[in-house]
């Protein structure tokens, strides 16, 4: 079954210069996508029609059978922090927190996830602990160090713990492995891959570096996908 479907899907931030042109594409449930593009040629923009924070001039997207190019801004808001788990470059945790706190927040703005949580580990707490534990940071968790004293390949893997707290149906990961050295990325992505797989995830990540490609189940190049083609994309 398809997670994530586009439709005829055109975004431009100016009129007359299309960024995005999509006619057709379908991810299934639980594929791993690795997108990749050269700078400039959509991937952004992309990333913020399939979580709602934009909406296409035209087409529609759905995601989880729900059509989100359909919904006002606040049913978009509630589908994102229910549905949709996401990873960023720069990981966006709150310093000053634990790494506990870090992770549950993401149930904070959901109900169904906390729900989830609850279902899977018996409160949110202990399913933030087991997350944390799994991705090898029970040590950082007893001492209850604030997440500003991890190292980066640390607290990217809080980020992912925070992503998949309430197993969303579709994690996004822009660009989570820019600021890792090559060994600590590809430990990061094999063990990002497993616990994705453990939850039947959908998962699509974002990166200029091809050489991820490999650990996925199937590449989309915007250059084939995208009609719209970005004539400054390098
Ligand atoms: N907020 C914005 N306002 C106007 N134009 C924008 C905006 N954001 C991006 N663009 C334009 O849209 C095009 C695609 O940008 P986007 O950021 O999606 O590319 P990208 O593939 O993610 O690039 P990078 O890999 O460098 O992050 C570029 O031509 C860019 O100038």
């Amino acid at each position: 079954m398809a997670t994530v479907t586009l439709d005829q899907v055109k975004f431009a931030w100016k009129p007359g210069a299309p960024v995005i042109d999509i006619p057709k594409c379908e991810i299934q449930s639980g594929e791993h996508i690795f997108i990749q593009g050269p700078s400039g040629s959509g991937k952004s923009t992309l990333l913020n029609l399939l979580t709602g924070l934009l909406l296409p001039q035209s087409g529609e997207i759905k995601i989880a059978g729900c059509s989100i190019t359909s919904l006002s801004p606040s049913e978009r808001d509630r589908f994102r922090a229910d549905h949709v788990g996401f990873i960023f470059q720069m990981f966006n945790l709150l310093p000053y927190l634990s790494l506990r706190d870090n992770v549950m927040l993401a149930c904070r703005f959901s109900t169904l996830r906390k729900q989830r949580a609850i279902a899977q580990a018996g409160s949110v707490a202990q399913a933030a602990d087991q997350l944390l534990i799994e991705l090898g940071l029970e040590k950082q968790l007893s001492k209850r160090l604030p997440v500003a004293e991890l190292s980066v390949g640390q607290q990217q893997r809080v980020a992912v713990a925070r992503a998949l707290i309430g197993s969303p149906d579709v994690l996004i990961a822009d660009e989570p492995t820019s600021a890792l050295d090559r060994t600590t990325r590809d430990t990061f992505i094999q063990l990002l891959l497993k616990e994705v797989s453990q939850r039947n995830s959908t998962l699509l990540l974002v990166s200029h570096d091809d050489t991820l490609s490999p650990f996925f189940d199937r590449t989309l190049s915007l250059h084939q996908i995208n009609c719209a083609g970005a004539s400054d994309a390098i």
